[in-house]
């Protein structure tokens, strides 16, 4: 079989470490957020403040909010959302989009939510700041994406909190989660130095016999990526291998509006015929925006936009996988260098940088269905795939 590799090594990046609480509070959060909570944010300069996701329908968010706070709240969108409002040219990072007067909750729910009144008239007096990438604003952004809701919410600074008590103390009074503005950003690199292998299993495949899965489970509780491993791969010398992003619809329901689903089978079929290889099965669905968001933007797409544009009218980027992931649990598997099954370019520039050789591209190109030719001509021209 396979020999492990250390456990400790670590990803390219230089990330100090990140302490349990740390990473637990965040974990919390995005949990709170999902739930329609508010949580609190700190930021480094020590003021504290509460944010809300737009998506929160059991309450009024802006009145629970400027009940919290005593501020009026902004909305905090992408760069990318305001361009498609038309509100701020092209860029990245974080935008707080603000009234004169309260901003409504169903007008944040408009303003952050292409499918919630499309076509409404975009409220008199709205002004579009762009935010530091240490600000509140973008911090709640962050943690909204990371809890897989639209990448968007309402946040407001703690009026009362200026001159009493710490951050810890005002959200304890308010019965909130506090969560630093810090972690939150510097949680997608650090959770990924916590995969450990919890469980493997001989699982024979259909047309691939002598295969046997390993699930790599984050310390966060957060989703397991699986490695799908072929026949027996020798540790440190190239491997065959398939990064594979997860795709409830076409992986299990055989939906033929993507490739996925023949991707994902012919792959497995194309290692065993070569011998042997490693398939990462990685909790990435959508694109790395989740089934709900990818649900949202089949939504836009029946309206005549691409795959790509339907992601950015939803705030997000075209593409917002990470492949740190996949290259620590192949470097846990004790491969550094791959054959990589893929048209993506992305995907060799990602791992590359990850700290993955990819001494050979592996062409995987299947023919369309029927229903997919437009995603797979938008992959060509847009996403620059090769096929
Ligand atoms: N956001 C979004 N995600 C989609 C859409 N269609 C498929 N996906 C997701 O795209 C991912 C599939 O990507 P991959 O199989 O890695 O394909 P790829 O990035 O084109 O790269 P290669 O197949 O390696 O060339 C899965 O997570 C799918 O859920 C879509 O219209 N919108
Ligand atoms: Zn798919």
């Amino acid at each position: 079989m396979y020999a492990d590799a250390p456990s400790d090594s670590a990803p390219p990046e230089a990330v100090l470490p990140m302490d349990e609480a740390a990473m637990r509070a965040v974990d919390r959060a995005t949990a709170a957020l999902r739930r329609g909570e508010a949580v609190a944010i700190e930021t480094a300069d020590g003021s504290v403040g509460a944010a809300v996701s737009v998506e929160s329908v059991a309450i009024d968010a802006v009145q629970r909010l400027v009940q919290l706070t005593g501020a009026a709240p902004v909305l905090a969108v992408t760069r990318r959302r305001a361009t498609v409002l038309k509100l701020m040219g092209e860029g990245t990072g974080v935008v707080a989009l603000s009234l004169p007067r309260c901003l409504t909750a169903d007008e944040a729910h408009a303003l952050a939510d292409p499918e919630h009144r499309p076509d409404g008239a975009m409220p008199d007096g709205l002004t579009a700041t762009a935010m530091d990438p240490g600000s509140r604003e973008t911090a709640a952004v962050d943690l909204a994406r990371l809890a897989r809701l639209l990448p968007a919410a309402i946040v407001a600074p703690a009026a009362e909190h200026t001159d009493t008590g710490s951050a810890a103390e005002w959200a304890a009074k308010h019965d909130l989660l506090l969560v630093r503005a810090r972690d939150i950003a510097d949680y997608r690199v650090h959770v990924v130095r916590t995969l450990r292998r919890v469980a493997e299993a001989r699982v024979p495949l259909s047309g691939a016999e002598n295969t046997s899965i390993a699930a790599f489970r984050p310390i966060d509780g957060g989703p397991e990526h699986l490695a799908i491993i072929v026949g027996n791969p020798v540790a440190g010398e190239p491997v065959l291998a398939r990064l594979h992003s997860e795709c409830f619809t076409g992986d299990l329901l055989g939906s033929l509006r993507c490739d996925c689903g023949q991707q994902l089978r012919g792959a497995i079929a194309e290692i065993a015929r070569q011998g042997s290889g490693v398939l990462l099965y990685l909790a990435q669905e959508g694109r790395g925006i989740g089934l709900v968001n990818k649900l949202r933007a089949y939504r836009i797409q029946d309206r005549g936009f691409d795959t790509v544009d339907a992601n950015e009218i939803l705030g997000f980027e075209a593409d917002e996988r990470v492949y740190l992931p996949a290259a620590e649990m192949l470097r846990q598997l004790g491969f550094t260098a791959v054959r990589l099954m893929t048209n993506n370019p992305e995907k060799l520039r990602q791992l590359a940088r990850c700290g993955i050789e990819v001494v050979e591209r592996v062409p995987h190109i299947f023919p369309s269905n029927g229903h997919n030719e437009g995603y797979l001509r938008t992959k060509a021209e847009r996403s620059g795939h090769m096929f």
